[in-house]
């Protein structure tokens, strides 16, 4: 027999709990109505739930307070957030801190509400673990425990929503790949998806491409072509670096976006189109705001939500689990521990691009089995601690890289032999070697307290060779 379910439903509105109950009526589930948050938390104390459906605005309290109780008190419970248009932002801070997803009211689409209860009174805990394989489908890699899980896991649910989604991150993060998983995860998945990077192109050129042109409209418009406002009809429109987009774009965007209207360039006759925007940005469009290089309404409507990426850096177990994967799926090859350590200790400004482009570029010059240490370039170790950690074999290789750099950086600087006086060049690199020598004993000296013999049998030299170094004839 299967179990009955307690059920909390929190409304201050007669019409919402009676609605609900009538839902949970055939559900073999116990009903439970609370009118307050004061009834709530009576409730809560007394009673173990397994789904709470929780208005996000009660006269008397918090949505996200009484989330915040629930969760303390009974963190198996599921909570799903009741919410009006107004309060959607918060119903999504909500689900970022453990409500498990939101409902829009008014209650419209009965079907798509009954599955995501059902999915919720059943631990629909399978879809959870699908997300990973999902994701790996639109080339998002990430470790089970890595902060990713948690942005993919609201991505998913963002993306069936009818709501605008900016997803915010450094530049190689991966926000391409999430606009198409959220597209692929919509319901506007069998229309198209069209991705247009707004700082790539000129004003007019970016203003053509959005919204069409007529025949004549500028030199070289021979004929007339849709934009992707009609292209992307009933579908979504990726508008990647839209804090790029010059301010008259923004103007015409705003309009498209309130309205679902726009005009083609050299056109009056006014078009119509659906199409959900997933916008992108590498910039904090609230100080571009406040530097009037972004309108602030346009923000407030590409901003329905926000997914913020979190850097590679903060995610160092990706990195092991991309470079891994990438490895093995584009050249078949391992990933020594050796190079996974030094990869998981670099800090990535440019992220998962930056990676992937060492990944190659190592692989192709070394032209190896396995990926070690040594074969990655000099830069990953430039970081002090790393240099303590790493083994003095990968030390080896490390300086034997940078000796190469500098060669090739002193012989850059001369076009021809003749402009060589290969004398005093010679000369002057045989300073550099004296100069090394030296500073290498004055730390010895150091390190020792002035001991000169433990000097010269860590370096293995006589006391001849260590005053001539030091210039002592
Ligand atoms: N989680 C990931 N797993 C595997 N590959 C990834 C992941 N994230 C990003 N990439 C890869 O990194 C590269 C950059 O990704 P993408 O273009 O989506 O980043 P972006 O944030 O849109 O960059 P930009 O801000 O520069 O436009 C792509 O080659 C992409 O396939």
């Amino acid at each position: 027999m299967v179990e009955e379910k307690n059920v909390l439903i929190v409304d201050d509105e007669i019409e919402v709990t009676s609605f609900f109950r009538y839902l949970f009526s055939n559900k073999n589930c116990a009903v439970t109505i609370a009118n307050s948050g004061r009834d709530t938390s009576d409730l809560i104390r007394k009673t173990t739930f397994d789904l709470a459906l929780l208005d996000i605005k009660l006269p008397d309290a918090n949505g996200l307070d009484l989330l915040a109780q629930i969760k303390k008190m009974q963190p198996s419970c599921e909570v799903i957030m009741m919410t009006g248009y107004s309060t959607v932002k918060s119903a999504v801070t909500a689900m970022q801190t453990g409500a498990r997803d939101y409902l829009e009211k008014p209650f419209d689409d009965i079907d798509r509400l009954e599955f995501l209860l059902e999915a919720a009174l059943h631990r629909n805990a399978t879809y959870e673990e699908n997300l990973q394989q999902m994701a790996m489908k639109f080339g998002i890699v990430y470790a089970p425990m890595s902060p990713m899980s948690n942005v993919i896991t609201l991505a998913a649910k963002l993306a069936k929503k009818a709501i605008n989604i900016l997803i915010e991150g450094e530049t190689g993060t991966g926000k391409e790949l999430f606009s198409r998983f959220i597209h692929g995860q919509s319901m506007r998945v069998d229309y198209p998806f069209i991705g247009i990077n707004c700082g790539a192109i000129s004003e007019s050129l970016l203003e053509s491409e959005l919204f069409g042109h007529e025949k004549g409209a500028f030199t070289g418009a021979v004929k007339p072509r849709k934009g992707f406002f009609e292209l992307a009809n009933n579908g979504t429109l990726f508008l990647d670096e839209i804090g790029e987009a010059p301010l008259p774009i923004q103007v015409k965007l705003l309009r498209a976006l309130e309205t679902g209207e726009f005009m083609r360039v050299g056109s009056e006759a006014i078009m119509k189109s659906n199409v959900r925007i997933v916008a992108a940005t590498n910039r904090n469009l609230e100080s571009e705001v406040e530097q009037k290089r972004f309108r602030a309404d346009l923000l407030y409507r590409i901003e329905g939500v926000k997914l913020a990426i979190p850097p590679l850096r903060e995610r160092p177990q990706d990195v092991a689990v991309i470079a891994k994967h990438y490895l093995n799926n584009r050249y078949g090859i391992e990933l020594h521990a050796s190079a996974e350590e030094i990869l998981m200790n670099y800090s990535w400004p440019g992220n998962v691009r930056q990676l992937l482009n060492i990944l190659n570029q190592s692989v192709v010059i070394h032209e190896c089995k396995t990926l070690r240490a040594e074969h990655l370039p000099g830069q990953l170790f430039a970081d002090a601690n790393l240099i303590r950690t790493i083994s003095s074999f990968s030390k080896e290789q490390l300086i034997e890289e940078e000796i190469q750099k500098f060669i090739k950086t002193i012989l850059e600087y001369f076009h021809s032999t003749d402009e060589i006086d290969f004398k005093n060049f010679t000369d002057r690199i045989k300073y550099i070697e004296s100069e090394i020598a030296k500073k290498i004993i004055e730390k010895g000296l150091v390190e020792t307290k002035g001991n000169r013999s433990k000097v010269c049998n860590k370096l293995n030299i006589t006391p001849r060779i260590l005053r001539y170094i030091l210039n002592e004839k």
